[in-house]
């Protein structure tokens, strides 16, 4: 599903009505659709209370407000901004509207309103007012219900960021196609539950206006996916390598390697320094085992060519041999992850340099803390949001990020984007970033392009984690990745 931008949205409805669609005609197929999610969610509403605006999102409320007077509910209108400056479609809105708005001034919110939010939408350009501010936090207090039109008022439909105190609805409509504020943080946690109302703009004006920032779905990678087939063996379902660090630090490239194994790759080799061997050989059957100590072993071991992608960083130690292994594994598909991308804190651009001689091909994996490490003057910009800093980080390394977080953003160097949003919060537990490491080393061994590697292996550590379930240990995992085949 692709993503429009605020801007975007806004061009979509100006080219629609250049095409000769009636603008307040789509205001109108808005405002109704509003009125009939609340009526469905919230039958027996003793009072439905709308929030108007000034703009647009406002015109959207005064349809609602008629639909819902009509349909026989108790209704009051609250207002913000001077009546006396409505224009256009709003203006007529709220000249057809049966009941008259007061001021927002006057609103006291009780616990069993129905509060339709149409105070702002794609049109927040600042910071919430005060008094606006100071409402929205009485409705918290009051715990009324809240059904937001567009998104909820305070919230960035570019970025999620609250602009000020923000709405936190139950329940969010909004039309054609969701914004990425709908899923980053913290607006996706603003929305409650998402809605997308076709209002009838055009397909193709859409498709002409949208960038190439997608919701993370299979129908983005599936196409990529590797199918097994009868005529398969295991190297050509690809060998991925996993390194270890050394005695008692193993734990963490052997769940990425069991992860690695169980996504798919016909053969999994850990490649551990001497004096890991013992210990890893006592926890370890279908997965091979190799000795690697330095890189003169590690130039040895990549001359043979099947060897078809690599996972660096889980538990492997931050130092001149992390720098050096990654150096000579550029070119090759790997996941660099963890102690991997630490060990560039000092000196990112030894490996942004070492990643610019050749196309594509790593997956950097960072989370908050490691990608300040990699990109502090991206991390520090107040100015970009999550998807805008993943975009820079993945322009400037030359490589797949996959920014994590409970809103990971995965970005490559040609400017797509997808935002993963199927994460349950019990992912947030010791070895899952290093199971996700393991899984995407699986699908670039078994050919995926990086990109698309990224973006299944998000979604798939997504729904492992949710066939898990909640409780989930990162061992449990491997073994509730969906089926391939069955995924739709
Ligand atoms: N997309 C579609 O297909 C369709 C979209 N539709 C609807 O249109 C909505 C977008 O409408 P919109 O562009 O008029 O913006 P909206 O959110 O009403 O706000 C703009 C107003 O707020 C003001 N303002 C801004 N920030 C402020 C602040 N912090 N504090 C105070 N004021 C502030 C701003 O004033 P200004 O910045 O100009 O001073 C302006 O007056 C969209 O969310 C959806 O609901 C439907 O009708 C059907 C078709
Ligand atoms: N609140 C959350 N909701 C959903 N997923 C989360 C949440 N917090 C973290 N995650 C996911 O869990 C994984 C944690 O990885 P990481 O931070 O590397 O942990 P570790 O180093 O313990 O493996 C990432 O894939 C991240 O996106
Ligand atoms: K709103």
């Amino acid at each position: 599903m692709q993503l429009l931008t605020p801007e975007q949205m806004g061009q979509a409805d100006q080219m629609a009505a250049a095409s000769g669609i009636d603008s307040h005609r789509l205001m109108m197929k808005a405002g109704e659709a509003v009125s009939a999610a609340v009526l469905r969610r919230f039958p027996a509403a003793v009072r439905m209370v709308v929030l108007c605006g000034p703009g647009n999102n406002g015109g959207d409320g005064y349809i609602a407000a008629k639909a819902l007077f009509e349909a026989g509910c108790n209704v009051s209108i609250y207002h913000f901004g001077d009546l006396a400056n409505l224009k256009g479609d709003v203006a007529q809105a709220f000249n057809a509207c049966p009941v008259k708005p007061q001021p927002l001034a006057a609103y006291a919110p009780k616990a069993n309103d129905v509060v339709v939010d149409a105070l702002f939408g794609a049109g927040l350009t600042r910071s919430l007012d005060p008094a606006v501010q100071s409402l929205i936090l009485n409705l918290r207090k009051a715990g009324s219900n809240v059904v937001a039109v567009d998104l909820p008022s305070g919230i960035s439909g570019g970025t999620g960021a609250a602009l000020g105190t923000a709405v936190t609805a139950s329940h969010t409509i909004t039309f054609m196609r969701p914004k990425p504020g709908h899923f980053l943080l913290p607006g996706r946690e603003h929305c409650g539950t998402l809605e997308t109302f076709d209002i009838g703009i055009p397909q193709r004006i859409l498709t002409s206006v949208a960038g190439n920032t997608y919701l993370n779905e299979p129908s983005l990678w599936k196409a990529h996916l590797p199918a097994t087939s009868i005529q398969s063996h295991k190297f050509k379902r690809g060998h991925l390598t996993v390194f270890s660090g050394g005695h008692g630090t193993t734990g963490a490239a052997r769940l990425s390697a069991t992860a690695g194994l169980k996504a798919g790759a016909g053969l999994v080799t850990l490649a551990t320094p001497s004096n890991a061997c013992t210990e890893a050989t006592a926890h370890l059957t279908a997965i091979m085992l190799r000795e690697i100590n330095n890189v003169r072993e590690l130039s040895h071991w990549l001359e043979d060519k099947r060897l078809s992608a690599f996972v660096l960083g889980p538990g492997f130690g931050i130092g001149e041999k992390a720098r050096d292994y990654t150096n000579l594994l550029a070119g090759n598909p790997v996941v660099l992850d963890a102690d991997g991308i630490t060990s560039f804190a000092e000196s990112p651009d030894r490996l942004f340099y070492s990643l610019s001689k050749h196309p594509t091909t790593f997956v950097l994996t960072p989370h908050e803390g490691e990608f300040a490490r990699l990109f502090p003057d991206i991390h520090s910009d107040k100015s970009l949001g999550k998807l805008e800093k993943a975009r820079a980080a993945a322009s400037r390394s030359n490589a797949v990020v996959l920014y994590k977080g409970a809103d990971t953003v995965i970005t490559a160097p040609d400017g797509r984007a997808a935002i993963n949003a199927n994460a349950p919060p019990w992912l947030a537990t010791a070895g899952s970033g290093d199971v996700l490491s393991g899984i995407i080393g699986s699908l670039l061994a078994q050919e995926m392009p990086p990109f698309e590697a990224a973006c299944a292996g998000a979604w798939l550590h997504g729904a492992a984690g949710q066939n898990a379930g909640e409780g989930l240990s990162a061992e449990d995992l491997p073994n509730g990745l969906p089926k391939y085949s069955q995924i739709s």
